[in-house]
C-alpha cells in the first residue's frame, strides 16, 4: 500500500511538470499572439494578411491547447530501452516536448504510441509494464498497472488479455452519461486501435453490434488519419456524415476534445449546399428515390427535356418568315448530345449549331429574293437571329437551361410527365413521388438534387472566372505562406497550406471546413459514414462523388437497418461505387450496455428474424429489466401515465443521470406531452432534450444515442412501425448504459 502511494506521489509530480510544460506553451503562444495583434497597423495589403493568417494560427493553437487540459494524460510505458534518456514514456492528448525537443508526453496518435493499446504478455512490443492514470482535474486519482515482463511479476500475474486497463474502462464505461459523447482516447482497446490506425487508403467497412464502439472508433479514427496525413487531409478536409441533427450534435464534441477542429459534419439531408432537408419521405417514395435506377431515370428526364418539335415552327427574323423544319432543331440536338457535356454546358453547342443552320436558311431565303449577301451580312443576320425574341423561344422550348430544383419539382408535379418516364412503375409508384411544388425537399431528395446537378452542370451565366481567379490567388497565397514561414523561423510549426489557408480566408472569411461544406464540388481527402447501413444506392453515389479517392471509414450494423431504403448486406450496398475495393473489420465487445439487456434485446432481434451480430458485454447490470404494463381500460391515456410513472420510478433510483423515453412516431406527441407535464424544464421533446434530463424520443431520433435508463413505451407499436421488423425496437433496446424499463400495453 505504501508502495503504491508513493508511486501516486510519484506520478502526481510528474504530471504536474507536465502541466506546467503545457502553461508555459500557452503562455508563449498567448504571447506571440499579442504581439502580432500589436505590430503596427501599417505596412502594405500582404504583410496586414500574413499577420492575420499567423494570428488566426496562434488562436487556433490556443483553443486546442486549451480543450486538451481534461486528462491531458492517461497512460504510462514502461520500456525495455530508454528513449531520451528516460524508460518511461508518457502518453497523452498531444505531444509536448521541453526545450531541448526531448519528448516529455507522445501524442497517442503517434506510431511509437500504438504499443499502449496493443501490447499484451504475448506481443510486448518493447513494452514491460503499461500503466493506466486516471485524473480529476489536472490530479492523477488512481493508477493501474499491467505488467508484460516477467522479471517484473512478484507472483501477482500479469491481467487478462482481453480487456486493457480494466479499472479505468470499467470506470469509463459506468460513468453517468451527458448527453454528449465523450472521446475514449484513455482506454481504447486493441481491436479498435487497430482500426483506427489502419491506412487511410480504400474503403474500411467497420460492422459491429449496437454499443461496441463503432461510432467512437470512427471518430478517433478522423483524428488519427488527420494527424498521420496532415499534409494531405488538412486542405482537402474529412466529411463525417451522420444520420441526424441530434445525432451530430451528440457526437461534435469528441473531435475538438482530441483537438481537431477542422471537420466538417454534416447529415444526409445536407449534403447538397444550399438545402437542409430534414423531413423524411413515407416508406414507398423513399425506397424509390433511393433506388439505383433513380440515377437512370434522371439522366431520362434531362433528355426529354432536349427535343425537337413535332411540327414545323414558323418565326419571324427581320420582316422575314422562315419555317424552321423540326429536323433542323433535331441536328442541333444531336450534336450537343453527342459532347456528352451536361445539360446546361451541352446546350451552347446546341444554340450555335442551330443558329448556323437558321443563318444559313435565312440566307439562302433572302438570296432567292434577289439579295446578294456577303460574309459581313452573314454575321449581322446570325446576331440578328440570336437576339430575336421568337429565336429564343424556339431554343428555350427544345432546350431550356434547368436547375436541380426545378428539374425534380417538375419531375414530382407533373404526373402525365413522370408517366412518361416511367412505363415500367406501377400507377401506385407514381402516385407514391406526387407532390406539390411549394413542398419542401425531402432528405430522400438530396441525393436526387445531387445527381441532377451533375447531369445539368453550371446554370449559365453562375460566377465560372471567379474559380479561375481564386485558383491563381491560392498559388500565390502558398508562395507567400513559404516566404513568410522562413522569414519567421517557424519551419515545421505550421505548413504552408495552413498558413494559407489563413490568407483566404481574409477574402471570403472562411475556413476549409466551412468552404468545402459550400461546394458541391469540393472533394475530400477522407469521408467518415456513421449508421450506413441506412445509406441508399443514390445516397452511396453522392458521396462518392465528394470522395472520387474513394478513402472512407464505413461504419454500422446490417441489423439495425430501419429505413426502407438501407442495405441488406454490405456486398450489396458497396459493390456499385466500390465493386470488390473494400475491407471489413468487425467488433465484437459491447461496451455500452449491461449484459442482461444484451441478451433479452439480442433474443427478440433474432426471434424477429434480424440477421443480428451476436456481441459481448463487457459487464453484467446491476438492475434487472423491469416490465411495466398501461391498463387497456384506460385507452391511449393509460400508457402516457404508465410512461410517466416507469420514469418517476426510475427517477427514484436515480435522479441525477440522463433518462429517454422512446416511443413509436404515432405516440411520440402525446406521451410527450405527458411527460412534460409531469417533469417541466426536466424534459424536452426530441433533440433538445439531449442537454436536460430526460428526452423524448422516436426510435429513428435515439439512433447511435446512448443514456443511463431507457423507458420504452409500447415496444410491440415500435416493432411494427420499422419497414424492416424488429430494427427500431432493437436500437431502442440497446440505448441504455444502465437500466431500461418496457411499457407495455
Ligand atoms: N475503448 C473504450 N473505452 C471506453 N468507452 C468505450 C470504448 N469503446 C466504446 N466505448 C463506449 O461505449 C459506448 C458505445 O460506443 P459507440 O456509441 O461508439 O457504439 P456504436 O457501436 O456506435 O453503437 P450503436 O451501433 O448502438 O450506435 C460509448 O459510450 C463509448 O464511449
Amino acid at each position: 500500500m505504501r508502495v503504491h502511494e508513493s508511486e501516486l506521489d510519484r506520478e502526481r509530480a510528474v504530471v504536474a511538470g507536465l502541466y506546467d510544460r503545457l502553461d508555459a506553451l500557452r503562455a508563449e503562444t498567448a504571447e506571440r499572439l499579442v504581439r502580432v495583434r500589436k505590430e503596427s497597423v501599417g505596412g502594405n495589403h500582404q504583410a496586414r494578411s500574413e499577420r492575420d493568417a499567423f494570428a488566426r494560427l496562434y488562436e487556433d493553437q490556443l483553443v486546442q491547447l486549451r480543450e486538451v487540459d481534461a486528462r491531458l494524460v492517461f497512460g504510462r510505458l514502461l520500456l525495455d530501452e530508454p528513449v531520451d534518456g528516460s524508460d518511461h514514456r508518457y502518453i497523452g492528448r498531444i505531444g509536448l516536448r521541453d526545450d531541448d525537443q526531448r519528448s516529455l508526453l507522445l501524442d497517442w496518435r503517434a506510431q511509437q504510441a500504438s504499443a499502449f493499446y496493443q501490447a499484451t504478455a504475448t506481443a510486448r512490443m518493447g513494452v514491460r509494464a503499461r500503466r493506466h492514470l486516471t485524473m480529476t482535474g489536472r490530479q492523477v486519482v488512481r493508477i493501474d498497472d499491467e505488467v508484460f515482463d516477467e522479471a517484473l511479476l512478484d507472483g501477482a500475474g500479469g491481467s487478462g488479455e482481453q480487456i486493457q486497463g480494466e479499472g479505468a474502462l470499467l470506470a469509463a464505461l459506468t460513468a453517468q452519461r451527458t448527453g454528449r459523447m465523450h472521446d475514449i482516447v484513455a482506454t481504447i482497446q486493441a481491436e479498435q486501435d487497430r482500426i483506427i490506425r489502419s491506412d487511410l487508403r480504400g474503403a474500411l467497412v467497420v460492422q459491429g453490434g449496437p454499443g461496441t464502439g463503432k461510432t467512437a472508433v470512427a471518430l478517433h479514427r478522423a483524428a488519427y488519419l488527420l494527424y498521420a496525413n496532415r499534409q494531405r487531409l488538412s486542405s482537402s478536409g474529412v466529411l463525417v456524415v451522420g444520420p441526424s441533427s441530434a445525432f451530430l450534435r451528440y457526437i461534435e464534441a469528441v473531435l475538438p476534445s482530441l483537438g481537431e477542429t477542422g471537420v466538417v459534419m454534416q447529415t444526409l439531408g445536407e449534403l447538397f449546399p444550399g438545402v437542409e432537408a430534414t423531413v423524411e419521405d413515407a416508406p414507398e417514395a423513399g425506397r424509390l428515390k433511393g433506388a439505383a435506377p433513380m440515377a437512370r431515370l434522371l439522366w431520362r428526364a434531362v433528355r426529354s427535356r432536349q427535343k425537337a418539335p413535332a411540327e414545323p415552327q414558323t418565326i419571324v427574323v427581320d420582316n422575314e418568315r422562315l419555317e424552321v423544319q423540326p429536323d433542323l432543331i433535331q441536328r442541333a440536338i444531336a450534336k450537343a448530345q453527342r459532347t456528352g457535356k451536361p445539360h446546361n454546358v451541352a446546350r451552347v453547342t446546341f444554340v450555335k449549331s442551330a443558329l448556323s443552320e437558321l443563318t444559313e436558311q435565312l440566307a439562302a431565303q433572302l438570296r432567292a429574293s434577289g439579295s446578294t449577301l456577303d460574309d459581313a451580312d452573314l454575321k449581322v443576320l446570325r446576331e440578328d437571329l440570336r437576339t430575336s425574341y421568337d429565336v429564343r423561344v424556339l431554343l428555350n422550348t427544345a432546350w431550356l437551361p434547368l436547375t436541380p430544383q426545378k428539374l425534380l419539382q417538375d419531375l414530382y408535379a407533373r404526373p402525365a410527365w413522370l408517366a412518361e418516364l416511367t412505363p415500367r412503375w406501377s400507377q401506385a409508384e407514381r402516385d407514391a413521388l406526387r407532390r406539390d411544388r411549394s413542398e419542401p425537399f425531402t432528405v430522400s431528395d438530396v441525393p436526387l438534387l445531387d445527381e441532377a446537378a451533375e447531369l445539368l452542370g453550371d446554370f449559365p451565366g453562375r460566377p465560372d472566372p471567379a474559380d479561375r481567379e481564386r485558383e491563381r490567388q491560392r498559388k500565390r497565397d502558398l508562395e507567400n505562406a513559404r516566404a513568410a514561414i522562413r522569414n519567421m523561423g517557424v519551419q515545421g510549426l505550421v505548413s504552408a497550406e495552413q498558413l494559407a489557408d489563413g490568407f483566404a480566408e481574409q477574402v471570403d472569411r472562411g475556413s476549409t471546413a466551412e468552404r468545402a461544406a459550400a461546394d458541391r464540388s469540393w472533394t475530400y481527402g477522407h469521408v467518415v459514414v456513421d449508421e450506413a447501413q441506412e445509406l441508399s444506392p443514390m445516397q452511396w453515389r453522392v458521396l462518392v462523388r465528394r470522395c472520387p479517392m474513394k478513402s472512407f471509414t464505413i461504419v454500422g450494423d446490417i441489423a439495425q437497418v430501419a429505413s426502407a431504403a438501407g442495405a441488406t448486406s454490405w456486398e450489396d450496398a458497396l459493390k456499385p461505387s466500390f465493386k470488390e475495393a473494400w475491407r471489413l473489420e468487425e467488433l465484437t465487445v459491447n461496451y455500452r450496455t449491461p449484459a442482461q439487456i444484451t441478451r433479452e434485446a439480442e433474443r427478440i432481434a433474432a426471434e424477429a428474424g434480424l440477421p443480428i451480430t451476436p456481441t459481448q458485454a463487457v459487464r453484467e447490470g446491476d438492475w434487472p429489466i423491469r416490465r411495466t404494463s398501461a391498463p387497456p381500460a384506460a385507452g391511449d391515456r393509460g400508457l402516457a401515465d404508465a410512461v410517466v410513472d416507469a420514469v418517476e420510478h426510475d427517477r427514484g433510483i436515480d435522479a441525477q443521470g440522463t433518462l429517454a423515453v422512446i416511443v413509436a412516431q404515432d405516440e411520440v406527441e402525446r406521451v410527450a406531452a405527458a411527460v412534460l407535464a409531469r417533469f417541466g424544464d426536466a424534459a424536452a421533446r426530441g433533440a433538445s432534450g439531449l442537454t436536460r434530463p430526460i428526452a423524448v424520443l422516436t426510435g429513428f431520433e435515439a439512433k447511435g444515442l446512448e443514456f443511463d435508463a431507457v423507458v420504452l413505451a409500447d415496444p410491440a407499436a415500435l416493432a411494427a412501425e420499422s419497414p424492416r421488423g424488429a430494427a427500431s425496437l432493437y436500437v431502442a433496446m440497446t440505448r441504455p448504459t444502465q437500466r431500461l424499463t418496457l411499457v407495455e400495453r
